[in-house]
């Protein structure tokens, strides 16, 4: 299992200074799609420079112009772009194309979805990486859900896990074995962001 820190709603700065605080404990880096919509791919490229010894996201939240953005991502450096699983499958099967052409990875975000059905129906598309994700309007509502996972047990597919992860939930979500499991704020808003990634790594590995 693998942790992933997302970095939203932060400044250039503060992606660059929580990133380096905590470095030693997380395998992959997110740049989140505020901050993208704010600072460009220019910090994704940023982000791969500093930081050349971590996987690299680009959380693009693809919808449209599947072939475009998805190479906007991956030129910028980035291993793995995501895409909607509610984006037309001609936008879901342009970006998988592209990443098979470079040898990246497309992560295809479950937000909204809630029937394995469609989980199904990506993997037919070609999917090989979904994200079980509880949005951050949805958490104001409801908090994560081990049931949530659900929809992707019967599916051949890797998964990474999002929605407000905190080191309490971590216990149970990890009984569920995702292949990545992706905290933002529970870190990056943390008084000692160190502190809390490193007890993550730590009972990711017990
Ligand atoms: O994709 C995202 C929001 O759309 C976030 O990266 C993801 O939800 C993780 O952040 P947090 O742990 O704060 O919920």
């Amino acid at each position: 299992m693998k942790l992933q820190l997302a970095l939203d709603r932060l400044t250039w700065d503060e992606c660059f200074a929580i990133a380096n605080e905590v470095r030693d404990n997380i395998d992959i880096i997110e740049v989140g799609t505020g901050v993208i919509k704010e600072y460009g791919m220019a910090i994704v490229r940023e982000m791969n420079v500093q930081f050349p010894n971590h996987a690299l996201l680009a959380d693009m939240k693809i919808c449209d112009a599947g072939r475009h953005e998805a190479n906007q991502a991956f030129q910028a450096g980035a291993d793995v772009a995501t895409v909607m699983a509610f984006a037309p499958e001609a936008t879901i099967e342009e970006t998988l194309r592209v990443a098979k052409e470079q040898n990246k990875t497309m992560m295809i975000d479950l937000l909204g979805v809630e029937s394995s059905q469609k989980v199904h129906q990506l993997h037919s598309l070609g999917a090989t990486f979904v994200g079980v994700h509880l949005g951050k309007d949805q958490q104001k509502q409801q908090a994560f859900s081990a049931s949530q996972f659900d929809i992707v047990k019967d599916v051949d597919v890797q998964t990474a896990v999002a929605g407000g992860v905190t080191l309490e939930s971590l216990q149970t979500i990890k009984k569920h074995k995702p292949d990545v499991i992706i905290v933002g704020s529970s870190i990056t808003a943390a008084a000692n962001p160190a502190h809390i990634a490193k007890s993550m790594k730590a009972l990711l590995h017990v």
